[in-house]
């Protein structure tokens, strides 16, 4: 930072048109005190000059000593950012400062790999599409395949797609984002190679402040290699260096702390990203806004209304090229330790001090550990295995080539949990995974209590589940949240039936739906931290599920076997049922 910028504290009586109005051309770098504030100050930046560009400068004072000695700034913490404009306004309200703009360079590790090219690079261009990336953002794909930048350009291309609702200057966008991507091949484990990257992504900072973003797209047991080489030989040495890694974390408590402690080595806690991209889907996102801006949810959200909570993913399609990995963890690994738990916990968390990342993620840690660990008596496990239907035949999860033919690996599972707090006593939380099922799906389905002495019990007819209130979050696909209520069928009877009320997000909403991956990213690179796992809970994560983990294998349970595209092994309706529940979504109206 350059020492002719000046230092504000923000705080709310402070009014940045009037910095600007006092006609300084030096760059304004405010020190706000929180990530809130800070959005809040830049929306203020903007609106009253919209050609100024705000950066926010996190970490850069405190963690490296590139900042000038001499400069005001050289004390400011988090929520330090910078604005600056190239535009100068004729009103004198803006001003053109340059000299420290900064960079983004976003290496992805594993760029010849399946993610990268599904998910990976195809948010990357919708962030640019939407104008969401800094200015100077550069994309690096490294890999050890041989590929020439063109090479790269024309893979990832195959993958770019624009938002259905905004096509205008699709390919032109297109080209200007694939000229800002090249490729550097190398090994993981190779210092050298790295440094030859770093020397690349140099030239294109051009002297301008670096930050550099590093996603770990490979498999895990090559993450500590691909971090000591990147921290080593490519981090950045005035900016922040942050790394996105990819699930699996482990694959169980004790891998898990190895992982992490190996990680720590060459990084801070505040610098790894542990991506579960679950907690960027935007039902997800919703939830704790549903919970916490309306009054009519949040009184009821307890063990006082509620009579169990189902956590469901299913997906209509087998392992598919993918069973290498998947028999080594198997579903409990892939989606219940992650993605459901992970959703459980922001659905029964108490109400945070803030949006801040750290007071979710301490509400998140706490109900994560007032639960009890799984028992073996709480699950019931599948595998699916061949079926033919309408001619044609649909492997089993053995007949995957990469599969041993003996895999005792669970493809589904059906689980129940229990939070031991005040608000969730008894409360069961039930929750669903599979491959290879009938659908694809993932939601939220809460089942409230009955109505006490219901007047109404009479018109109902004699099964009460059937007339009990369901919220049902659907997190994917068709996104939508609908609530169950009984309503009088409209005439001179008394007769009522089951109604819903649908908030259909493709009928209320025209914008197209981000990728998870898109806000993942985006978070990464503005320092938000409050869709990524911390340390503590992801110990908390596995401390729930590593004993029962450990005793399937060593009791080599066998799974109930299950046709492909069906509904799964019958074990699962046992074991609602013990604990008095229906799963929501086998109902004739779901
Ligand atoms: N694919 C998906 O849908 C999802 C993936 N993930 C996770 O994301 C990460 C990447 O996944 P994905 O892209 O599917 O992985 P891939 O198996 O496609 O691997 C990515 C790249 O890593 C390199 N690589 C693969 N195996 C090895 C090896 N044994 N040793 C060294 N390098 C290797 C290859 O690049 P090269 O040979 O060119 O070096 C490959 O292109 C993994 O951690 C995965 O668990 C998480 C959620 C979903
Ligand atoms: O993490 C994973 O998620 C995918 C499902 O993600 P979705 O966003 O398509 O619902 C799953 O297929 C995969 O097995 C798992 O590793």
């Amino acid at each position: 930072m350059d020492a002719r910028s000046f230092a504000v504290s923000y705080s709310s009586p402070y009014s940045p048109s009037s910095a600007f109005r006092n006609g300084h051309h030096h760059p304004l770098v405010v020190n706000v005190s929180s990530l809130s504030n800070c959005k809040i100050l830049s929306r203020h930046l903007t609106q009253i000059c919209p050609s100024l560009e705000v950066v926010r400068m996190q970490d850069v004072a405190t963690k490296h000593n590139a900042v000038d000695k001499e400069s005001p700034v050289e004390n400011l913490k988090d929520g330090l950012f910078s604005a600056t404009s190239s535009h100068e306004r004729s009103d004198g309200l803006c001003f053109d400062y340059r000299k420290d703009e900064s960079t983004v360079s976003i290496t992805v590790v594993g760029a010849s790999g399946d993610l990268a090219k599904k998910k990976i690079f195809p948010a990357l261009f919708a962030l640019f599409y939407e104008d969401c990336l800094p200015k100077h953002f550069t994309v690096y794909g490294y890999a050890r395949s041989k590929m020439t930048n063109a090479e790269l350009r024309n893979m990832v291309s195959k993958t770019l797609t624009c938002r259905i609702d905004k096509r205008e200057n699709c390919s032109e966008k297109m080209e200007q984002f694939l000229n800002r991507c090249f490729y550097h091949s190398g090994q993981y484990d190779s210092l050298d190679n790295f440094m030859e990257l770093d020397t690349k992504i140099k030239e294109h900072e051009a002297g301008r402040i670096s930050n550099r973003l590093f996603y770990l797209s490979i498999p895990p047991n090559i993450f500590i290699d691909a971090v000591r080489c990147a921290s080593l030989s490519a981090s950045s040495t005035n900016g922040w260096t942050r790394v996105i890694v990819e699930k699996p974390f482990g694959r169980d408590s004790e891998s898990s702390a190895a992982l992490t402690r190996g990680l720590k080595k060459y990084l801070n806690e505040d610098q790894i990203f542990r991506i579960d991209h679950y907690l960027g889907k935007e039902l997800v996102e919703n939830l704790s806004v549903l919970r916490f801006s309306n009054l009519v949810f949040e009184p009821l959200w307890s063990r006082q209304y509620i009579r169990n909570v189902q956590l469901i993913f299913s997906e209509d399609f087998g392992t598919e090229g993918r069973g290498g990995y998947f028999d080594n963890y198997g579903i409990i690994r892939d989606i219940m330790q992650n993605h459901l738990l992970q959703i459980l916990a922001l659905f029964a968390m108490e109400t945070p001090v803030s949006c801040d990342a750290e007071d979710i993620r301490n509400e998140k840690v706490k109900v994560l550990r007032s639960m009890r660990p799984l028992q073996l008596e709480n699950l019931v496990v599948g595998q699916y295995k061949s079926h033919t239907k309408g001619g044609i035949t649909y492997p089993g999860y053995t007949d995957d080539m990469t599969v041993p033919k003996d895999s005792l690996t669970p493809t589904f599972a059906a689980a129940a949990l229990f939070i031991d707090n005040a608000r969730w006593d008894g409360v069961p939380f039930l929750m669903k995974a599979g491959k290879a099922l009938h659908t694809r799906r993932a939601e939220i389905r809460v089942q409230f209590r009955h109505v006490p002495g219901n007047l109404y019990n009479r018109n109902i007819g004699t099964d009460l589940d059937q007339a009990t209130n369901e919220l049902v979050i659907k997190i994917q696909p068709d996104e939508a949240i609908y609530l169950k209520i009984n309503n009088k069928v409209p005439g001179l009877g008394m007769r009522l039936d089951r109604s819903t009320l649908n908030l259909h997000y493709a009928a209320r909403y025209s914008k197209e739906i981000p990728d998870a991956y898109e806000r993942l990213l985006l978070d990464a690179i503005d320092g938000e931290r409050r869709l990524f796992i911390r340390s503590d809970e992801l110990d908390a994560a596995w401390a729930l599920f590593t004993p029962l983990l450990k005793e399937l294998e060593e009791k080599k349970i066998i799974p109930e076997y299950y046709p492909y595209g069906s509904r799964g092994p019958v074990g699962a309706h046992y074991l609602a049922a013990r604990y008095n529940v229906r799963w929501g979504d086998l109902g004739l109206e779901q």
